[in-house]
């Protein structure tokens, strides 16, 4: 038989064995009523480790703690079933069963404070350990103080029940907090139960403490059977829960930064409550409070900022990649355009002196063939690094790769007759480059010939005239023997 269906059956049992034996009320009714509850948290920790083991791995240490919180629970009623058995006023050992109720709960606000994701995970996760723990400790010490060790008056009971409500449902929201902030469906599963748990947990805790005080009857012992024996059957389904629902991002980052503001609000909370009686200890976890919060914070903001940094250097690196030319370093076609169409406007609208220049260096097929592909990306290179070192001592120009071996140059602000200068100046030092090329007559090197138009308003009704021109008087720089500069109609 499947653990699913066997679980039920030994849980309904165990639960029909102690109606049982709180209905007949026998004088030892509370004992054993207590031992079944050991048995059922007994198998629903054997459940919850079966659980661990099959769970994924990054999933295992939310079981584990779960599993710690259980045994802390099971330690409890046994201490509960002891002290039953001796019938002593007090408890049977030097630490009683609130101690591990306390416990069990640290141990669940952890599980659901834990985040294994974060990148600053080992840090935060610490802070919010110390910070849970810390809750823990002062609640435990809060039950004391303000309980005096004889204090069973009804009063006094009421206090405690409302101090463990008090716990008890701040686990249970804490829980459902990140149930509904889990993006992983391994995640949920495991809030899903968690949640339920602490949910029922509470309601049972809470009903069976008041009821207690109301009657003499034996049957709210019943409620304590419940909670285990829900999560033992939620453990035994293997069932994903809440499969339709994806949480928002804003719901998650909402989640995140409300842990530790809870966590310390709490821990606030309960010292301000020990203020008049420890008000030395009330303080220091006031300080600890704020510093935990504070250093979360900046440990965050730390990160956020790096990461930050960092997406602004890639952005300008991916912008980069995406306007410039690898080869040459100069900027591609894309970027050329981009600084030619800002130029064209501003030559439009402010009346700016603007020229192009096509550049294209002389039988380049021929050299490929001649010396290879890789050669004659060598001489693209040599040629744009001396291109865009030239252009450099000259205001107003740019220089881009239009496509091949064909560059593209843009003079803002220049005149015709100066642009066509400095084009010649430029094309002077690509043949000063002295790069062999033997099927480049008369020569023997490497030369460009070029074509430059100026901007000229009636002529040039937009952008593509303009580079029409300067490819044209380009076309005629080849036809007229190459290695010369070509100049559009002005
Ligand atoms: N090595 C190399 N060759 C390229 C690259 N881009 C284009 N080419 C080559 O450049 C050559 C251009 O040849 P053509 O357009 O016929 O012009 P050309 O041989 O230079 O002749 P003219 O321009 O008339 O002087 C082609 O063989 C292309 O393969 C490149 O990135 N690297």
């Amino acid at each position: 038989m499947k653990t699913q269906q066997w679980t039920p059956r030994i849980y309904a049992l165990l639960l029909a064995a102690q109606l049982w034996v709180v209905a007949l009320a026998p004088a030892d009714a509370l004992l054993r009523s207590y031992l079944l509850v050991v048995a059922m948290y007994g198998l629903t920790l054997c459940l919850c480790w079966q659980r661990s083991r099959l769970s994924v791995t990054h999933n295992r240490p939310f079981w584990r703690i779960l599993l710690l919180a259980l045994c802390a629970k099971l330690a409890a009623y046994a201490l509960l079933a002891a002290d039953a058995w001796v019938h002593t006023d007090g408890t049977l050992v030097a630490v009683d069963p609130a101690f591990h109720f306390c416990v069990s709960a640290l141990l669940m606000v952890v599980a659901a404070s834990y985040n294994p994701g974060s990148p600053v995970a080992r840090w935060t996760n610490l802070i919010d350990g110390i910070l849970a723990a810390s809750i823990a400790w002062l609640f435990y010490d809060l039950l004391h103080v303000q309980l005096p060790p004889s204090g069973q008056s009804p009063a006094a009971a009421l206090f405690l029940s409302r101090m463990f409500d008090g716990m008890d449902l701040f686990v249970a929201a804490f829980a459902t907090l990140r149930l509904l902030a889990s993006r992983r469906a391994d995640e949920r599963r495991f809030f899903f139960v968690l949640a339920s748990y602490a949910w029922l947990d509470a309601l049972c805790a809470g009903a069976h403490n008041r009821l207690i005080l109301a009657s003499e009857s034996y049957l709210p012992e019943l409620l304590h059977a419940v909670p285990p024996a829900v999560l033992g059957v939620l453990l035994s389904r293997r069932r994903a829960w809440l499969r339709g629902y994806r949480p928002s991002r804003l719901t998650v980052n909402l989640t995140a930064s409300i842990v530790p503001f809870a966590l310390s609000l709490a821990l606030t909370g309960l010292a301000l409550v020990l203020l008049p009686s420890e008000p030395v200890l009330a303080r220091v976890m006031i300080l600890l409070a704020v510093v935990a919060y504070g250093a979360r914070n900046a440990l965050l903001t730390a990160h956020h900022l790096s990461v930050e940094d960092e997406r602004r250097v890639l952005r300008r690196s991916l912008q980069q990649s995406v306007f410039q030319d690898e080869l040459t370093g100069l900027a591609n076609r894309r970027g050329i355009q981009r600084a030619l169409e800002r130029a064209w406007e501003r030559a439009v609208e402010q009346g700016e002196a603007l020229a192009v220049a096509m550049m294209d260096i002389d039988h380049f097929k021929a050299f490929n063939d001649t010396y290879g592909h890789l050669a004659g990306d060598d001489c693209l290179s040599a040629v744009g690094a001396t291109l865009r070192n030239g252009a450099l001592a000259h205001a107003g120009v740019t220089v881009g790769r239009y496509g091949g071996e064909e560059f593209l140059m843009l003079f803002e602000g220049t005149a015709a007759e100066r642009a066509g200068e400095i084009v010649e100046a430029l094309r002077a030092r690509v043949g000063g480059l002295q790069i062999l090329h033997a099927g480049n007559h008369p020569s023997r090197t490497v030369t460009a010939s070029a074509g430059v138009a100026a901007f000229q308003r009636g002529r040039h009704r937009d952008l593509e005239r303009l580079l029409k021109a300067a490819d044209e008087a380009l076309y005629e720089a080849k036809a007229a023997g190459r290695n010369r500069l070509g100049r559009a109609e002005g």
